[in-house]
This record gives structure tokens, C-alpha cells and sequence, in this order.
């Protein structure tokens, strides 16, 4: 409960204010559809995110911003993906927010729900995150406060803009 759908979605409205063409791929989505016969035991996630990564390299060849709002805990599984999508294609974005705030949002109530041991292997709770070691961009907090949507999704576009990606 990072903030994942929240940013992309900010994102994907800003970068079409700008005139790009933008698919938002989320994790809690898809699997109530195309990924709804995956668990959260690590290959079923690894294969959730192969198969997103597939996906985005479709819309990526068509010329449209693929957005993916996915936990995607594993590093093996992100960089299986970059390989996917060479010549720099893949950004990489780390949520490096502390746990105390995810959960304290606790939407869906998950959270209380791992911390009670009804559900098992919830990320950062009971099953691990490894954060990326050389992403493109990390998301942290700024004088002890979470950064609005608006923010977060305005560094990522601050990226896009200064590594060329938006030129027409
Ligand atoms: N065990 C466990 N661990 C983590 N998350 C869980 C789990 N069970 C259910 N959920 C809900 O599933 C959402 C994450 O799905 P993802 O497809 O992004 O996960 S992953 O990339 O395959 O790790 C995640 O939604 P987000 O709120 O979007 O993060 C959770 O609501
Ligand atoms: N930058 C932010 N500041 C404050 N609250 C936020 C921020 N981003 C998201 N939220 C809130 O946190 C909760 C989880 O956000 P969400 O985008 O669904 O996270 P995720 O997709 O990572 O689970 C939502 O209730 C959302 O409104």
C-alpha cells in the first residue's frame, strides 16, 4: 500500500495532458482476470510478472507508455523483464516508503489481517522485498512527510523529460 496505483495513475493522467498514449498495468487488478489462477508463493509471482512484463512489451511496441503498478518483490523477476525490454525501455521505479506508513493505510485492511497471521507470506510482513539496486528512480519521503501523488508522479515525468523519453 505504497502508493503504487495512486502514482501511476497521476502519472498516466499527466503524461496524456502532455499528449502520450498511456495503459496502466495493476497488479491487484490483474489478477482478478488475466492473472487470477496465480497465488503469492514466488513462482506464481514470478509468473504474475512475466506475464506483465509480456504484455507491456506488446503496448510498449505499439508505441504506448505501459504503466505496471505491481509489488513485484523479487529482483530476479524485475530484471527478467528489463532483459525483455532492452535499449533502456524498462524505468524502474522504487517505493522507498517505510512500512509504518503502508500500513497504517491499510485500505483493504490486509495488513491486519497478515499482522494476525490470517493471511500468510504478505509482503514485508512475512515474506521479503528486495529493493532494486540500481533502479532509475526511487520515490522517499521529503521532511519526514509522504510526497502527494501529484509529486511522485511529477519526479517520475521530471525523468522521462530530462532522459529524452517524451520527445515527440
Ligand atoms: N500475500 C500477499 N502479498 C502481497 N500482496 C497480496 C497478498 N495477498 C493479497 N495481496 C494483494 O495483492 C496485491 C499485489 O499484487 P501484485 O500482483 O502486485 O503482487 S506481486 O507483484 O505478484 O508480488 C496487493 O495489492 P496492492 O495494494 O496493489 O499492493 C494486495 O492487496
Ligand atoms: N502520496 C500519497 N499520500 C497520501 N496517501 C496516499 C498517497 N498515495 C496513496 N495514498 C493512499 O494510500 C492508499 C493505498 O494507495 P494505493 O495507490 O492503492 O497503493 P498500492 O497500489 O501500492 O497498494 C490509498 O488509500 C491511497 O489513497
Amino acid at each position: 500500500m505504497s502508493g503504487k496505483s495512486t502514482v501511476a495513475c497521476a502519472l498516466s493522467r499527466e503524461l496524456h495532458c502532455r499528449g502520450h498514449l498511456t495503459y496502466v498495468l495493476d497488479g491487484d487488478n490483474l489478477r482478478h482476470g488475466l492473472n487470477r489462477d496465480l497465488s503469492f508463493k514466488a513462482e506464481d509471482r514470478a509468473e504474475n510478472i512475466r506475464r506483465v512484463g509480456e504484455v507491456a512489451k506488446l503496448f510498449a511496441d505499439a508505441g504506448i507508455i505501459c504503466i505496471t503498478s505491481l509489488i513485484s518483490p523479487y529482483r530476479k523477476d524485475r530484471d527478467a523483464c528489463r532483459a525483455l525490454l532492452p535499449d533502456s525501455r524498462f524505468i524502474e521505479v522504487f517505493m522507498d516508503l517505510p512500512l509504518e506508513i503502508c500500513e497504517a493505510r491499510d485500505p483493504k485492511g490486509l495488513y491486519k489481517l497478515a499482522r494476525s497471521g490470517k493471511i500468510k507470506g504478505f509482503t514485508g510482513i512475512d515474506d521479503p522485498y528486495e529493493p532494486p539496486l540500481n533502479g532509475e528512480i526511487v520515490i522517499k519521503m521529503k521532511d519526514g512527510a509522504c510526497p502527494s501523488p501529484k509529486a511522485m508522479a511529477k519526479q517520475v515525468l521530471w525523468y522521462l523529460e530530462e532522459n529524452g523519453y517524451l520527445q515527440p
